[in-house]
């Protein structure tokens, strides 16, 4: 397998915490710099009729048809969990390895993100969950995406430590400065766990910031080139 020059492990706390929405934020954002990014989805299930699937969602700001982010054979039109989706619909279990073997990537990408399926222990296959496919493709980063609501703090605890080993970035999404919530327990992650955290508005708004471009590329400031 070709692989990117940096891998990106997209994973949340829970489902609906803004995975897709993140990925294509920073997506849009690094190719406006000039950088060669793909994003791959290795299965995803969905509402039946959904146009706005994650794979369209993230063919679009990648420039990329949805097939090839997530292979047609992998989108499951159940909203469950990938692999009770594909009982729902009597289909053939999802095993692991073949999710990690389908993993195709373009020769030239400099950035590449493999966004799972709903929260870092959700099933994505019948024998593995986004934390087992991180353990296959040992990624160079894992964004752990998450919202600032009360208990967010237990749930980033938790995904942490299961993510030992791994770099991580947390991303709170739908970020409200003013919230005190939000603003605190931004902060106690920050300080007292130590942990990377970055908000919507600091990726978003400016992976030209020093410390996004930093945690996302890998690269230091003065490589990026607007
Ligand atoms: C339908 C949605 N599609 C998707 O990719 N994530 C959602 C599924 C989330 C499953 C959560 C299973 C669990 O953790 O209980």
């Amino acid at each position: 397998m070709t692989r990117p020059s940096r891998l990106i492990l997209v994973t949340g706390t829970g489902t609906e915490v803004g995975k897709t929405w993140v990925t294509a934020a920073l997506s849009r954002r690094l190719r406006a710099f000039g950088i060669e990014v793909a994003a791959r989805k290795p299965a995803q299930s969905f509402t039946p009729g959904d146009t706005a699937t994650d794979a369209a969602v993230l063919g679009e700001a990648t420039d990329t048809p949805a097939d090839t982010v997530c292979p047609p054979h992998r989108w499951y039109p159940v909203p469950l969990a990938p692999p009770m989706a594909a009982d729902t619909l009597q289909l053939a279990p999802i095993l692991l390895d073949d999710l990690v073997a389908e993993l195709d990537w373009p020769s030239d990408v400099a950035i590449g993100f493999v966004e799972g399926a709903g929260g870092l222990c959700s099933p994505i296959a019948h024998d593995g969950d986004t934390l087992s496919l991180a353990q296959r493709v040992r990624p160079d980063l894992v964004l752990l995406v998450t919202e600032p609501v009360l208990g967010v703090v237990s749930q980033v605890r938790l995904a942490a430590r299961a993510l030992t080993g791994h770099e991580v970035l947390v991303v709170l999404n739908r970020y409200d400065p003013s919230d005190e919530v939000h603003r605190r327990s931004r902060d106690w992650l920050t300080a007292i766990d130590a942990l990377a955290v970055l908000t919507n508005h600091d990726l978003a708004d400016t992976v030209d910031s020093d410390a996004a471009w930093r945690a996302i590329s890998g690269e230091p400031p003065s490589a990026r080139n607007p």
